[in-house]
């Protein structure tokens, strides 16, 4: 989930489309020096000293300067019946509640406050418009619970105006899974900001997976805290130059043209690979077997430990993920899948434009090239048979993307999309994800090693 999104948010420059017509070593060149200039940035961000931060230096998190070889908890977990038994203390005139998305009006409202107060691009510009459907899909996963999904809403009005959740997962560090809360959608009204409000809703959604006896999490934010386990850059491939460049999302490159700029990211009207067609329900078994397969490539991976989980996140869900399979002609095996979701932005102040559609590659794998043992190392020639093919498999998702009518696909820097993010023509954007674990000491892991992709 691209956020705090503040500068993960795939935002103003996507700086590719200025290098559309350079040639590929100016164009290496360029992006090497700039990778090397964001990182000096992150670098000193990172320096930010552990006593700035009132919040999160009483937490059990990784200092900056601290590197751990280890995995495992920072303090001990608690029996469940000594964990607070009352809420964290709000403000006078605030009180908790909690929402329901079973609930068409608490579902709403929920929606009408993060569209208008969620996370912003650092220019202003966009603002992530998470849909009705999908916040719904989002926090009612199997294992969901209503009292992990908590609001503050103003005593006299019922007004919502601060919101954080939690949802089950089960995540792998190297070779350690351990049941996870994922913390995500956390707001506070833009008029309440840097009240501390946030440290509060940080603690009750604690003390509340503490209370179901779960005692780490994970979350990934814009915001630099201590200590990120990994950051990974926002990329984003243009499926509709013109709309781009309207919104001030891309720029039409110096030396090129908008005409150069359609035809350079015009995608076939068609899949390429024989068997490429939508996931049914049918294929949940497999794709489960194949998917987490895939993921012990990684090192910090959701398993998924039912058919149920993929046919909640897996499956498609109208308006909210795309998923596609490869079926095998011949023996009617599923050999590759990939899914993404919708995820579009308010357009702040455009004359023409309301809204970004954008879509955000999620979950994929490929059987080939992949060693028979689970997380095995690819020889060189599996490495290419294994390079081509998710490129295959890519530009397929492409078409589909832009058949749904979206704008730009966006992707991090993570998993395998090294293989693939400057075939299909990604550009890098300005934004960065880190990925964060909390109460759990665990070395940091590379972005190509991630394999956890957060809504
Ligand atoms: C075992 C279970 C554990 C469960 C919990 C695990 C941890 C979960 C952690 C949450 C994961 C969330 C994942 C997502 O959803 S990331 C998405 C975050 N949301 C947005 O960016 C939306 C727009 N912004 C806002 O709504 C507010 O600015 C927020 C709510 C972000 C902060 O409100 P505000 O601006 O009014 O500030 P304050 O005065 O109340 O509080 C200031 C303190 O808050 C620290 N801060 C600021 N931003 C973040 C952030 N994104 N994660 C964690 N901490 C953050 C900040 O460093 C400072 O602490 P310290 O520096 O002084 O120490």
């Amino acid at each position: 989930m691209p956020k705090d999104k503040q500068s993960q948010m795939p935002s103003l420059q996507d700086l590719l489309a200025g290098r559309g017509d350079m040639d590929e070593e100016s164009r290496r060149k360029l992006e090497a020096l700039l990778r090397t200039l964001s990182l000096q940035e992150d670098d000193s961000k990172n320096k930010k000293d552990m006593e700035s931060h009132r919040f999160w230096r009483t937490q059990p998190v990784l200092k900056y300067d601290e590197v751990s070889d280890e995995i495992g908890a920072i303090e001990p977990s608690v029996p469940v019946d000594q964990v607070k038994q009352t809420p964290e203390s709000l403000p006078n005139d605030f009180e908790w509640c909690e929402l329901d998305m079973r609930d068409e009006q608490d579902a709403k409202e929920l929606y009408d406050f993060l569209t208008k107060n969620y996370v912003e691009d650092d220019g202003g510009q966009f603002r992530f418009d998470y849909s009705f459907e999908f916040l719904r899909w989002a926090l009612q996963p199997p294992g969901w619970r209503k009292d992990w999904l908590v609001g503050v809403r103003v005593t006299s009005t019922r007004r919502l105006v601060a919101f954080i959740s939690a949802i089950p997962v089960h995540l792998r560090t190297m070779d350690k899974v351990t049941l996870m809360t994922e913390i995500n959608f956390l707001n506070v009204h833009k008029r309440l900001r840097s009240k501390r409000l946030a440290p509060v809703m940080i603690r009750e959604i604690t003390r509340r997976s503490h209370l179901q006896g779960i005692f780490q999490a994970v979350y990934t934010a814009g915001a630099v805290l201590p200590k990120p386990v990994s950051t990974c850059q926002y990329f984003h491939r243009s499926l509709n130059p013109k709309k781009l460049v309207e919104c001030g999302f891309s720029r039409v490159p110096h030396n090129s043209t908008m005409a150069r700029m359609i035809k350079n990211y015009k995608v076939p009207e068609k899949p390429a690979l024989e068997g490429f067609r939508v996931m049914e329900a049918k294929d949940v078994p497999e794709v489960r077997a194949l998917l987490n397969k895939f993921l012990a490539r990684y090192q910090f991976a959701p398993e998924f430990e039912s058919d149920e989980e993929i046919v909640h996140w897996i499956l498609p869900h109208e308006k909210v993920v795309w998923s596609y399979v490869v079926e095998d002609p011949t023996t009617h095996k599923i050999t590759d899948m990939v899914s993404f979701y919708s995820l579009p932005s308010t357009v702040i102040g455009n004359p023409k434009h309301s809204t970004l559609n954008a879509a955000y590659l999620f979950y994929y794998a490929t059987d080939k090239g992949l060693p028979e043992q689970k997380g095995g190392e690819l020889d060189e020639q599996a490495q290419a048979t294994f390079g081509n093919r998710l490129n295959e498999v890519m530009a397929d998702a492409l078409v589909m993307a832009r058949k749904q009518d979206f704008d730009v696909f966006n992707a991090l820097h993570l998993m395998d999309n090294h293989t693939f993010l400057s075939t299909q023509k990604f550009g890098s954007g300005d934004g960065f994800l880190n990925f964060y674990v909390y109460n759990w000491r665990c070395p940091e892991v590379q972005q190509e090693k991630i394999g956890l992709v957060m809504l």
